[in-house]
């Protein structure tokens, strides 16, 4: 055991703590401190009275009384006291990481290696809400700072002037931003929930706890925090063997929160997880939560596992729209079969095409699918991109770029099974609906006088090879087209006709798209004798849209017509 850490866990126990004997703390490269067992020991508890805990009490005493004590205040005591030297917590102080790998510090050719993910995408707008945060605590209390515009400052002058120090624990001021960014980041990685000894605390208060915050995470390690009085516990059931370390649980975490909170990622994660940002219109919102009760519009609290963040959200009432005006979030994991429904559910709807169109139709369904299949494979060619070349001479820590390339494949894992999953669900829709599913392959099957009569019908005045179709879609349009002006529907294809028949009553207007086909196809100058008006074109045109859905396939699409209920 190393003289500091020696002189922190006497200190500790002179205080009154409790840990056993047979446990001994080392230096690990990566891991930095580490708790090992020397003996075999069965259910290992340790204990941290109120006398050595760090909370905002302690920020209130210290900085009274031009503070009423918060997690912010915490964070700049944590500073003070570490430039102070503080007394009475200095073999705390002392022990304190100097060293930190959160992405948030990384340098900017490592952030290079985080191109196109959701963390590398979200740093500057995570650092810059911390910046907000300092800025705001100095402001109120009148000391200098030198204000900066966040969006002006490149990659290279923040890591500089205050990634670079910050990740060092390199400061002279204690109530600089990189003091604060280096408080904020201990915190993050080691802070506890306060309301395991204070219930009633205010609802995502911190505190620290020495010694017990040496213990690092393991997602699988059964163990339990509970309050014995006013001192804090930590009981690890069952044994922990010789040699082995004993573990904390930081709680279900991707990668994505360890690597931005703590500085480190586990392989093959099983609590990865991708976020997705979906954001709407207010009044596509309002409508939402007015009418459809079916459609979960899930907020953070459902999701964060992190006590300590939710003190930053401000409260607001989820039923109002603006709560989800920045965007609104669903996480997808691979653990949870069920995680994908809300998003198909929210997608189903946003491919309803009128008022008389249920989201839970199959139309919609499919093309909801389709759609959310898109934006899920959007994600990942965006997270498949490789680093760039590199620009600064900063070099890549290679455990960092462990790090980044671990929580790269773990994202990418995510949103493969995503997609997998979808293409299943898809598979299964179209199997257990596929009578009410009609396609062009069908329709050239049933319907052999539509090809060999009524389309060269069309384009009789203009020479084959000037008559091509981009897509199964353009065909579709103009079979329906070719059907209603003959009246020539197959027995097995009247539901299109009934469909197509209620879709006149609706008032359409003619659209550009509908124009242009119009003109593509039957230029005035050339087709004087098939008498097609763009009118009809246009409602054939409409009638497709409306009551069909298009799938599509890595090299091409497919439209397919959908009967209604
Ligand atoms: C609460 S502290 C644990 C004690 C820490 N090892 C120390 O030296 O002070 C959390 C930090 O420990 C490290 N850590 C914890 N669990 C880890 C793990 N499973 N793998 C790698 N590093 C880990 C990370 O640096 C993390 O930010």
């Amino acid at each position: 055991m190393s003289q500091d850490v020696l002189e922190l866990v006497q200190w500790a126990k002179s205080n009154g703590a409790q840990i056993p004997d047979q446990i001994e703390f080392v230096r690990d490269e990566s891991k930095g401190i580490c708790a090992i067992c020397k003996e075999d020991l069965q259910d290992v508890k340790i204990q941290i009275p109120s006398s050595i805990i760090i909370d905002r009490q302690d920020a209130r005493d210290e900085f009274a009384p031009r503070f009423d004590g918060d997690n912010t205040g915490l964070k700049f005591l944590i500073s003070f006291w570490k430039l102070q030297d503080n007394a009475k917590f200095g073999p705390y102080l002392r022990n304190l990481p100097l060293k930190l790998d959160s992405a948030l510090v990384w340098n900017p050719n490592e952030w290079q290696l985080l191109r196109g993910t959701n963390l590398g995408n979200s740093i500057r707008e995570k650092l810059s809400t911390i910046y907000s945060e300092w800025i705001t605590w100095i402001k109120d209390r009148g000391l200098p700072n030198d204000s900066l515009n966040f969006d002006e400052i490149n990659d290279q002058q923040l890591y500089q002037n205050f990634l670079e120090p910050a990740s060092k624990g390199q400061f002279d001021s204690w109530s600089s931003f990189p003091a604060f960014l280096w408080s904020h980041l201990i915190l993050l990685s080691r802070a506890f929930p306060e309301y395991i000894i204070h219930p009633q605390c205010h609802e995502g208060s911190v505190i620290l706890l020495p010694l017990l915050d040496l213990l690092n995470h393991d997602a699988h390690s059964k163990v339990q925090w509970y309050s014995e009085g006013e001192a804090f516990c930590l009981e690890k059931n069952g044994g922990v063997a010789k040699g082995q370390e004993l573990f904390n649980n930081y709680g279900a975490k991707g990668n994505e929160e360890l690597l931005a909170g703590y500085g480190f990622v586990q392989e093959d994660n099983e609590f990865d997880y991708v976020a997705l940002k979906i954001k709407l219109p207010l009044n596509t919102i309002e409508s939402i939560l007015e009418n459809e009760p079916r459609i979960q519009l899930p907020t953070l609290d459902d999701y964060t596992t992190f006590a300590f963040e939710k003190s930053t959200e401000k409260k607001k009432d989820k039923t109002d729209p603006s709560y989800f005006e920045d965007g609104i979030r669903f996480f997808i994991n691979t653990q949870n079969a069920n995680c994908l429904n809300p998003l198909l559910d929210l997608f189903s709807y946003l491919s309803k095409t009128d008022g008389t169109e249920n989201w839970t139709d199959l139309r919609p369904r499919l093309q909801g699918l389709q759609s959310l299949r898109a934006a899920l494979k959007l994600k990942q060619d965006q997270a498949s991109v490789s680093p760039q070349g590199l620009e600064h001479s900063d070099a890549i820590n290679s455990y960092r770029e462990h790090c980044a390339r671990v929580y790269r494949q773990g994202q990418l894992h995510v949103l493969k099974h995503a997609i997998s999953s979808l293409k299943q669900l898809e598979k299964d829709l179209l199997t257990q609906n596929k009578h009410q599913l009609l396609n062009l392959k069908k329709i050239l099957k049933d319907d052999p006088k539509f090809i060999q009569e009524e389309l060269p019908k069309f384009f009789h005045d203009k020479d084959q090879d000037e008559v091509s179709f981009d897509d199964t879609f353009e065909l579709l349009v103009l079979w329906v087209l070719a059907k209603c002006k003959n009246g020539s529907f197959q027995a097995k294809h009247e539901w299109v006709e009934k469909q197509f028949k209620a879709s006149m009553g609706k008032k359409h207007t003619v659209s550009e798209e509908a124009e242009s086909l119009y003109s593509h196809f039957f230029p005035q100058n050339q087709t004087r004798t098939t008498k097609i008006t763009l009118q009809e074109l246009s409602d054939a045109y409409n009638f497709v849209i409306t009551n069909s859905f298009t799938r599509s396939a890595s090299s091409s699409s497919e439209t397919i017509l959908v009967q209604s209920a």
